[in-house]
């Protein structure tokens, strides 16, 4: 008889008995913040949407290593936000250099004991010209540093990942993978290319419980979409463009990679989101 009126089990608050799903998912008070215990390696993370991404994984409780070409640059950063009370560190890194890339994850071992999260931000555009025209220099430096890199940073980070038993990556491609802008034809396509290498990546690592996502962002305000040297001088009309009629801020990129890297994502692998201000995929 008893048995016929036990409670059914969502019918209670206190965490002991919630369902089975609810309890795996709570959290108790002090690791309210969504990334508490965490560490977060992030390329290309001194400035612009990296930068962002930095200062916000780390506000969400993360600890960040932060890394680009240039060690004054990785300085500043990481003043920067540690006079924020942030948890970061820091390192130069080159993300198309083999020996750079194994003193990233060396030195965030160091530092932190494990590595939970990749971003890979870092991404270069050296040509402003003619797909046909580009010269195999050209070509192999953006496939190097835009599609190769992820892929051979990942393979050195990923026992990691495995001693943590998961982890997420994120990928940043561009919204030039879906709408590709003339004289960009070598970048468009590296960014397409990342599209792919999401896909391929998250059904590799799926068993290992390895999310891999990737962010894409429109025209976000940097000094890489408004530098001439690096992007075409003819950023269109933002109020003729349907959708939110603005440029984005780098800081509009920062949530949706804190969320991929939450818990609050972990049955979401294999996507390209747009962060766009409006949306180009079907
Ligand atoms: N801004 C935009 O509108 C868009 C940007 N993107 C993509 O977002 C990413 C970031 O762009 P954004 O923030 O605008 O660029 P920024 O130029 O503002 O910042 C680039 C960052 O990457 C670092 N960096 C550049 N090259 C390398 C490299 N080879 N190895 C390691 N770090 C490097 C730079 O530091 P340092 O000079 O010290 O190396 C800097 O920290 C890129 O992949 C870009 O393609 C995608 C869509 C739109
Ligand atoms: C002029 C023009 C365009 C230009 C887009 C530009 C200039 C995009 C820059 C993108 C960046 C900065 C990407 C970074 O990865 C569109 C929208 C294709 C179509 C309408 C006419």
């Amino acid at each position: 008889m008893a048995a016929i009126f036990r409670p059914i089990p969502w019918a209670f608050r206190g965490s002991l008995c919630l369902p089975l799903s609810a309890r795996r998912f709570s959290k108790t008070a002090d690791e309210n913040r969504s990334l508490a215990g965490k560490v977060a390696v992030i390329t290309g993370s001194t400035r612009g949407i990296g930068f962002a991404i930095a200062r916000r994984l780390a506000q969400d409780g993360a600890h960040v290593v932060i890394s680009s070409r240039k060690q004054e640059n990785v300085d500043e950063a990481v003043t920067i936000l540690k006079e924020e009370g942030l948890s970061v560190t820091g390192t130069m890194c080159h993300v198309g250099k083999a020996e750079d890339r194994q003193h990233l994850v060396t030195t965030a071992l160091k530092h932190s004991g494990g590595i939970d999260f990749l971003v890979c931000v870092a991404g270069v555009n050296p040509l402003v010209g003619s797909t046909l025209g580009a010269s195999e220099q050209i070509w192999d430096k953006i496939l190097d540093v835009n599609v190769k890199s992820p892929a051979l940073l990942l393979s050195k980070v990923l026992p990691y990942m495995e001693n943590r038993r998961g982890g997420s990556v994120v990928l940043v491609s561009s919204g030039v993978a879906y709408v590709p802008v003339p004289k960009l034809g070598v970048y468009n396509t590296s960014k397409t290319a990342l599209l792919g290498l999401c896909k391929s990546l998250a059904v590799e690592l799926a068993p290992k419980g390895i999310r891999v996502n990737c962010l894409v962002p429109g025209i976000i305000k940097t000094d890489f979409s408004l530098r001439e040297k690096t992007m075409p001088n003819m950023l269109p009309d933002m109020n003729k463009i349907f959708g939110v009629k603005r440029l984005g801020e780098p800081e509009e990129c920062a949530g949706l990679v804190s969320f991929l890297c939450s818990s609050d994502a972990s049955y979401i692998t294999g996507e390209n989101i747009m962060v766009a201000g409006f949306s180009s995929k079907l």
